[in-house]
């Protein structure tokens, strides 16, 4: 297996890539004990000892993070790398005031609208260092009832000799782009951290890592970073033409959408699809279908939190009436095979599907919701590239997990995976479902009381 995680974790005959998806409570046991975690359960992962940790987010709620942490390691140095700014930044400070063990890092946000989205772990071992992206917010509401995905790395040996750059790194340069990625924070405990990543052996990452940093970014600068970055690797890496043909489609599933655009050919179904539709020797492919996956209204009124879980999916009516062309492309949120139809996604993740559904040829896990903020967007004709937020992915090729060409896609029965083509832990069924035509998307900021959600309630924002 690609880590040495305990086999209680690892369905053996189900590969997961180190991909998992977070627990649900009241699940049945098999949808939770297999490829599923809690963060205790990513504290506990080996038996070496902590010794120092950092977590990047969005939000966190540092008491609740604290007594996530084993008993043990609760005075172990921690630093929280963050994007608050004025009041919730000095309601951080207060809060981590308590804990003489934490230290805060504020991530530079020069642009207006960015947000420090990047959901990252790095965890320093007696005998090692673990990495982990992933989706959710540092806070209790994010990690029991919600689909969110989670990439744990192996746990990487220390470098012999002095640390480097250079030594350790991989076929996909997993160590080299995140120490890239890293060092555009411009942080003193940032780079302590890159210290660390230099003296341990990254070579057995077999994943691409796929980040954001808020920026206009220039010259080759701009295929560092968002959809250029992914751009870049398909067309180096991705799969070939003759096979992943513009027949397949693109699917995108994220939890909010920003402002594409009046016109769908500016962005949206322009640079943004040109650069995921990529395939190996060219990148402007003609039209790849495009399949979008937002809850319903009723997917969310039916989820186990109701119209609350709406509150993690902030898409906007003002946003949502300049672009009705949206509609055209939208499918529901459904997770039978895993159980999770009604476990609200707050997971995003993207993906290159054959015609037929049976097999897929990348899949993308990101903080990164549709936007440009998350993904960039071309600027003075493509000579510059702005990115608002920072974002951090982990991209899985087939070709580098398991040296096939493809995964295969999950049945929604479980045949016992044949190992000729080998499934990729998709979170949601394929083939997807369509819209109704009486079904709307999930809107946050508008009334929803045509019927009531599980807990009785209807919802009425302020
Ligand atoms: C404006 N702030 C956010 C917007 C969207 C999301 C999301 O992930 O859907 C998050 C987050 O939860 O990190 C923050």
């Amino acid at each position: 297996t690609q880590n040495n995680l305990t086999p209680k974790v690892m369905k053996e005959s189900h590969p997961s890539f180190g991909f998992y998806l977070t627990k649900v409570k009241g699940l049945a046991p098999e949808y939770n004990q297999h490829s599923a975690l809690d963060l205790k359960d990513i504290f506990s992962l080996t038996k070496a000892k902590l010794k120092a940790s950092a977590q990047f987010n969005y939000m966190t709620d540092i008491p609740w993070l604290m007594k996530q942490y084993p008993a043990e390691y609760r005075s172990c140095p921690l630093l929280i790398v963050h994007g608050e700014q004025r009041g919730s930044k000095s309601a951080l400070e207060k809060a981590a005031s308590v804990f003489p063990n934490i230290t805060l890092c504020n991530a530079k946000l020069e642009i207006m609208y960015g947000t420090h989205h990047t959901k990252m772990m790095l965890l320093l071992y007696d005998s090692g260092l673990r990495i982990v992206i992933h989706t959710a917010n540092l806070i209790e509401n994010d990690w029991f009832q919600k689909t969110q995905g989670i990439w744990i790395s192996p746990l990487f040996p220390s470098l012999l000799g002095e640390q480097s750059a250079h030594r350790g790194n991989s076929a996909t340069n997993f160590k080299g782009d995140l120490l890239e990625y890293l060092s555009f924070y411009n942080r003193p405990d940032i780079d302590e951290w890159c210290k660390h990543i230099k003296g341990h052996d990254l070579s057995n990452s077999s994943v691409f890592l796929i980040g954001s940093i808020p920026g206009r970014h220039l010259a080759e600068r701009k295929t560092s970073f968002g959809h250029l970055k992914l751009r870049k690797v398909l067309n180096l890496h991705g799969p070939e033409k003759s096979l992943v043909t513009s027949s397949w489609p693109l699917i995108g599933q994220f939890s909010s959408i920003g402002s594409l655009g009046t016109d769908q050919n500016q962005w949206l179904c322009g640079e943004w699809l040109a650069s995921l539709g990529t395939v190996k020797g060219c990148s402007l492919t003609s039209k790849t279908p495009l399949q979008l996956v937002f809850p319903t209204v009723n997917n969310v009124r039916e989820s186990l939190e109701g119209y609350p879980a709406g509150t993690s999916l902030p898409y906007s009516i003002n946003v949502a009436k300049k672009q009705p062309y949206l509609r055209n492309f939208l499918y529901q949120w459904k997770s039978d095979r895993l159980s999770r139809s009604h476990a609200s996604p707050h997971i995003k993740t993207y993906l290159r599907v054959s015609p037929d559904n049976s097999s897929v040829a990348w899949f993308l896990l990101t903080s990164a919701n549709l936007s440009k903020a998350a993904w960039g967007v071309l600027e003075k004709n493509g000579s510059q590239f702005m990115i608002r937020s920072y974002e951090l992915g982990v991209l899985f090729m087939p070709q580098y997990l398991v040296s096939r060409k493809v995964f295969g896609v999950p049945e929604v029965k479980e045949r016992k995976a044949n190992m000729e083509t080998i499934s990729f832990p998709v979170p949601y069924d394929i083939p997807l479902i369509p819209y109704s035509n009486k079904d709307e998307i999930w809107i946050w900021d508008i009334p929803h009381i045509k019927a009531p959600d599980r807990h009785g309630n209807k919802w009425c924002p302020p």
